[in-house]
């Protein structure tokens, strides 16, 4: 009798995860809808306050057919792409497609470091600027703006009053309002959440203030 051999993984179809669960969305304005998180490995960037650390290194391979029996065990109607820097693997791009195609919400978390152009367009992108305090700002892909609309989301993430200021200069300087909503959330236990929401009111700022629901409710832990 022939021996069956089993075809090698097909390398275009997988990506390497470090994590995919189930909890509510505590950032952007999707907040609070039960979503499924889909964190993949590595990162080119190394942001001073990252709490998302762990997915760097490690992770494992999954085929596409995996991670879709997966997520679809998880029940959920809305997925969330993360990292890491979700698209430093060119594959991404593929299986959030496939993921439009078989009718989830799919949202995009990136660092807005690396062209945004191929994501399909039923994502909603939520592009970081990274800031001065950040540690990465000289990493930012500005022709990335130009090409969001309002289903996409402008995210600064602040880490003092220095960012606040460099953040609105940075809304004038590239005309931003009006294109995407724009969020301002301070870098957690670097920036007093009650002084930004004090700016904000105090300069009457066409941006939404957010805090990350997950950490309100369950602390910072991997897997929430
Ligand atoms: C962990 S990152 C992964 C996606 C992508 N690499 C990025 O930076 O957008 C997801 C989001 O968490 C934010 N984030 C990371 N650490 C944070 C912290 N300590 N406080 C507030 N937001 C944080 C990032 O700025 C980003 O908007
Ligand atoms: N609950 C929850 N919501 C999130 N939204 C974005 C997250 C991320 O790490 O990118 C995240 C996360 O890690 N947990
Ligand atoms: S780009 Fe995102 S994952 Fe990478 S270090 Fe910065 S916050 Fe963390
Ligand atoms: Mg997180």
């Amino acid at each position: 009798m022939r021996a069956m051999s089993i075809p090698a993984p097909d390398p275009s179809q997988r990506l390497k995860i470090t994590e995919i669960f189930l909890s509510l969305q505590g950032e952007s304005s999707r907040v609070g809808w039960p979503t499924i998180f889909i964190r993949l490995t590595g990162c080119p960037l190394r942001c001073g306050y990252c709490d998302s650390a762990y997915a760097f290194y490690g992770g494992e391979w999954h085929t596409f057919d995996q991670i879709l029996d997966q997520v679809r065990s998880l029940g959920a109607r809305h997925i969330c792409v993360t990292g890491g820097e979700p698209l430093a693997q060119k594959n991404c791009t593929e299986l959030m497609r496939r993921l439009c195609d078989e009718g989830y919400q799919v949202s995009l978390e990136t660092s807005g470091s690396i062209d945004v152009s191929k994501v399909d367009v039923r994502v909603s992108r939520v592009v970081d600027i990274k800031t001065p305090g950040s540690g990465e700002v000289t990493r930012n892909r500005w022709e990335n703006l130009p090409l969001l609309n309002a289903q996409d989301e402008i995210k600064f993430v602040l880490c003092g009053r220095e960012d606040y200021d460099w953040a609105k200069q940075i809304i004038v300087e590239h005309q931003i309002e009006g294109r995407s909503p724009i969020l301002f959330s301070p870098s957690q236990d670097q920036l007093d959440p009650r002084a930004l929401a004090d700016w904000i009111v105090a300069d009457r700022l066409n941006v939404r203030f957010q805090l990350q629901l997950h950490k309100v409710l369950w602390g910072n832990v991997a897997g929430k």
